[in-house]
């Protein structure tokens, strides 16, 4: 009997996908790299090749798999899940064909009130060996907000891909079920809507602020490690924890560290993160950095010469940012010169930020990077001509980090923001400086900038 399921696996699988409505990414996670491996007193155990994930397979899966089969085979059979170590290999290979299903969109309104960027979803998120165990547990949290892996803690260094993966989540709830209350924040806005509501600035009281972060059905909160030390802020994170908790509701964090390494974590808080699951983003391999810049050649249109691919993912290691960052700046040399990509167009280009066994340099083209991507602007929107308050201010941010964390000349960073004179940068700085006096927030702001822009 194991042959003719062996044999038919790929049918039943995709039976199983189109009867359940099982979107490609769901399928390709958990349900293709199952194999099936023996029948015995009509049981048919089936491996699953990753010891966490085991235990959902089993929870979601195994009623379905179980029907599937069974309605295969016309015959009630039992189904379990073992680990392949526990197991002899089963050579068996699936490759069916993916079929695109359930393409609901979700309103712009929706997603804007989310706070969610419409570019990080599943679907432009590159799954490689640095990534995968966070993947897959983010989307099992996907698929069952509430009800496996809560809260679900992603950690990890520097622009690795977790506020992506946290996007992608919330994604991937709201196209299911579209009336989810769900709001993502960093955790600097946490702490700043706070520190108003206790002011009552901008006439936010208490009460709103409790409303708005404990009345949600997933609240995804970035970079906890920036609430650390602020005991103000622990207290008021620990209770909108407890009343989410309770009524099961989706609670997601990410943070540069575990929660066991994060000094100043109070320990109450500490416990309650390691409840539900802990995992990790490491540094991209050389493969998954070419699948990265392949993958945005293929969202931007572009269309460069593979050698330049290999040559930004070779020389640019630790951070995707940069390396999103890196291929960004080759497109926009090359617009502005009019000339093609080619290999002495990136070198050129990248010349700055690959030197060779340097450290990690703090440059202008770093801190416009940061800044953009915490403002939600694009990098050309700081060095653009736009005078928009929403450019204007964090432009000012650039030019003050610019003057205290590099030690570029004015002229040179006027250069970097679009040929500006020295006296504008001058006086944006300053404007910063006598905005720090009187503005906790600015403050705020400012210190997560520059622990991004520097994480030693
Ligand atoms: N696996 C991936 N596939 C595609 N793009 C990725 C991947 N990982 C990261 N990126 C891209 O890299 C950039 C930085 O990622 P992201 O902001 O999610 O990092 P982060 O870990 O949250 O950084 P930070 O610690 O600064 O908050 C984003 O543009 C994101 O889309």
């Amino acid at each position: 009997m194991i042959d003719i399921i062996e044999k038919n696996w790929e049918q039943i699988l995709l039976n199983l996908k189109e009867e359940h409505e099982i979107s490609d990414i769901s399928f390709k996670t958990w349900l293709l790299p199952l194999k099936p491996y023996s029948f015995k007193n009509n049981t048919v155990t089936i491996i699953v090749p990753e010891q966490t994930f085991l235990a959902y397979v089993k929870r979601r899966y195994s009623l379905l798999m179980k029907v599937a089969i069974s309605e295969f085979l016309g015959v009630e059979c039992e189904i379990e899940f073992k680990l392949e170590d526990q197991l002899a290999e089963a050579n068996l290979s699936t490759e069916p064909q993916l079929i695109e299903k359930n393409n609901t969109s979700v309103s712009p309104d929706v997603i804007q009130s989310a706070n969610l960027n419409p570019k990080y979803t599943f679907d432009t998120f590159v799954v490689g060996s640095n990534n995968n165990l966070a993947h897959a547990a983010a989307l099992a949290v996907a698929e069952s907000p509430g009800e496996i892996y809560n809260p679900l803690f992603i950690y990890g260094g520097v622009g690795l891909g977790k506020t992506h993966l946290m996007h992608a989540i919330a994604h991937f709830i709201l196209k299911n079920t579209p009336t989810s209350k769900i709001l993502y924040v960093s955790s600097e806005t946490f702490t700043n809507e706070l520190i108003d509501a206790i002011r009552n600035k901008n006439n936010i009281t208490t009460t709103e602020f409790r409303e708005k972060y404990r009345n949600n059905d997933v609240l995804l909160i970035d970079d906890i490690q920036f609430i650390i030390g602020k005991e103000s802020t622990q207290e008021e994170f620990f209770h909108t924890f407890n009343t989410l908790y309770e009524s099961k509701k989706q609670i997601i964090i990410s943070s540069d560290k575990p929660p066991k390494e994060i000094e100043t974590l109070e320990e109450r808080l500490r416990s309650r993160f390691e409840w539900g699951l802990t995992v990790d983003i490491q540094s991209p391999d050389y493969e998954t950095r070419m699948a990265i810049l392949q993958k945005k050649e293929e969202l931007e249109g572009y269309n460069i010469d593979n050698e330049v691919i290999k040559y930004i993912a070779t020389n640019i290691k630790s951070n995707i940012r940069e390396l999103e960052g890196a291929l960004t700046k080759i497109v926009a040399l090359s617009r502005l010169n009019k000339c093609d990509i080619t290999l002495e167009l990136a070198e050129e280009a990248l010349k700055d930020i690959i030197s060779p066994g340097a450290q990690r340099e703090v440059t202008p083209d770093l801190i416009i990077q940061v800044v953009s991507d915490h403002f939600g602007l694009a990098p050309l929107d700081i060095s653009s001509q736009k005078r928009n308050k929403e450019i204007v201010y964090p432009r000012q941010i650039v030019m003050y980090l610019c003057r205290n964390m590099t030690a570029t000349p004015l002229q040179a960073i006027g250069r970097y923001l679009g040929g500006r004179d020295h006296t504008t940068v001058i006086h944006g700085a300053d404007k910063i400086t006598a905005d720090l006096l009187k503005d906790e927030t600015l403050k705020n702001t400012i210190e997560i900038l520059k622990k991004k822009i520097n994480p030693q």
